[in-house]
């Protein structure tokens, strides 16, 4: 006879419901929340009642979330809260002044306050609340929700959207995601690294937290834009040399801000695509923040072997971007942000095993994913390349060691 392993015998003496075994219990638990006559019961039992009423708020949440997107965004175009900065207003005078009727301007003021982005005081007027203030607080997200009127409408209807049926605004809105000769414009050019550089302060200081920049000598940050996060690294680490490389139509634009930031005589800016050009070499570390989701799993693939190849032997990646949850999917991460890049057509939101996998492929080693403190601003990932290891497929430069 087999003797059956103790861990697989059925646990003799155990109540009936723990025999029924984990999957089942759960199948059994969705039965019951979703009986609504377990529901009413629940409704009506202390000690239930609370969780009832908590995920049913939650489920109206979700039923109710396009609206209350929309209330902040009408909050936001007719700047309501920066016109409260300086004190309460009655909703007639707020009225007057956003050109709205006044029972509109109630109806939205009321959403406002319910939403804790403002405050209604007694007296009827509207004050900004704790929350409005911290919302004005964060640099460039007014913005960023003000350009949101294009996400909305890419995903009206949300069904062709996920079919892949609708031809998406969002991606003429980031032109750079199909190659260079895209952001020619200097206008739409101007725009979007308007909105990168102003959210990129909070970026810049999680990464800052995540990363450990001690022991480089010469950091290249690719795709940097006009040069936001090379400014926050500078001001932390006075004695790293930096490098910029960005779309020539976009670093135009850098020698500005990193004059204002008095780091002018520490920087090389160098204008190319990494589509169709070397990356510079000479630096032991290269970031690549929020770069790698405006493009598709080839494109990646491809700048990475360029990143490999332009970094000495022991030199570091830094990859800073929103990341999938992947297995425990992020509130944030998996519905915005995946949504968001998917809109624009190239991108995707990975999870920090699939850009892992994705280094390993290119031959880094010592991958460390950092998961974030605030997901929804960024996680990081480093890696280094090995001192010895075989160079991976497709290396798109010939590399420092190899030419020796
Ligand atoms: C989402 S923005 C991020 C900018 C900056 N790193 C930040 O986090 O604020 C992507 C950046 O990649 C740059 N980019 C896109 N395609 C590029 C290419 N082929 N070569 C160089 N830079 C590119 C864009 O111009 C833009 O500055």
């Amino acid at each position: 006879m087999t003797a059956v392993p103790a861990t697989n015998r059925p646990a003799r003496g155990l109540p009936k419901l723990a025999r029924l075994g984990l999957p089942k219990l759960a199948r059994l638990g969705l039965r019951l929340a979703g009986s609504p006559r377990v529901q009413a019961l629940a409704a009506r039992t202390p000690g239930l009642r609370w969780l009832v009423r908590r995920e049913g708020e939650a489920i109206f949440d979700l039923v109710a979330g396009f609206v209350h997107s929309q209330i902040l965004l009408a909050l936001v175009e007719l700047k309501v809260m920066p016109t409260l900065r300086d004190g309460p207003q009655s909703v007639t005078a707020l009225a007057a002044r956003c050109a709205v009727p006044v029972e509109r301007m109630q109806l939205l003021l009321q959403g406002g306050a319910a939403l804790k982005l403002l405050k209604r005081r007694r007296d009827g007027r509207f004050d900004l609340a704790t929350r409005g203030a911290a919302f004005l607080a964060v640099p460039g997200l007014e913005a960023m929700v003000g350009h949101h009127d294009v996400l909305y409408r890419d995903l009206a209807d949300p069904v062709a959207f996920f079919r892949g049926e609708v031809e998406t605004e969002l991606s003429g809105f980031w032109p750079y995601v199909f190659g260079a000769a895209g952001a020619s414009d200097p206008a739409v050019t101007a725009k979007y690294s308007g909105l990168m550089a102003d959210s990129q302060s909070l970026v810049a200081a999680d990464t800052l937290r995540l990363v450990d920049f001690q022991g480089i000598k010469h950091l290249m940050d690719v795709g940097g834009g006009t040069g936001a996060f090379l400014a926050a690294v500078g001001q932390a680490h006075p004695l790293i040399r930096l490098s910029l490389f960005d779309l020539p139509v976009v670093v135009e634009a850098a020698p500005e801000r990193l004059a204002k930031a008095g780091l002018m005589q520490r920087v090389e800016i160098h204008g190319g695509s990494f589509r169709d050009d070397p990356l510079p070499q000479g630096a032991d570390a290269i970031s690549l923040i929020r770069i790698l989701f405006d493009h598709q799993d080839a494109t990646v693939a491809a700048l990475l072997a360029k990143v490999f190849a332009a970094l000495p032997p022991g030199g570091r990646i830094i990859i800073a971007e929103p990341m999938s949850g992947g297995a425990r999917p992020d509130r944030e991460t998996d519905t915005y942000f995946a949504l968001y890049t998917a809109a624009m057509r190239t991108g995707r939101t990975r999870s920090a095993v699939e850009i892992s996998a994705l280094l390993a492929q290119a031959g880094f080693a010592e991958i460390r994913p950092r998961p974030g403190f605030r997901p929804y601003v960024t996680s990081a990932i480093t890696a280094v390349r090995p001192l010895v290891a075989s160079d991976p497929v497709g290396s798109a430069n010939p590399t420092q060691a190899e030419t020796v």
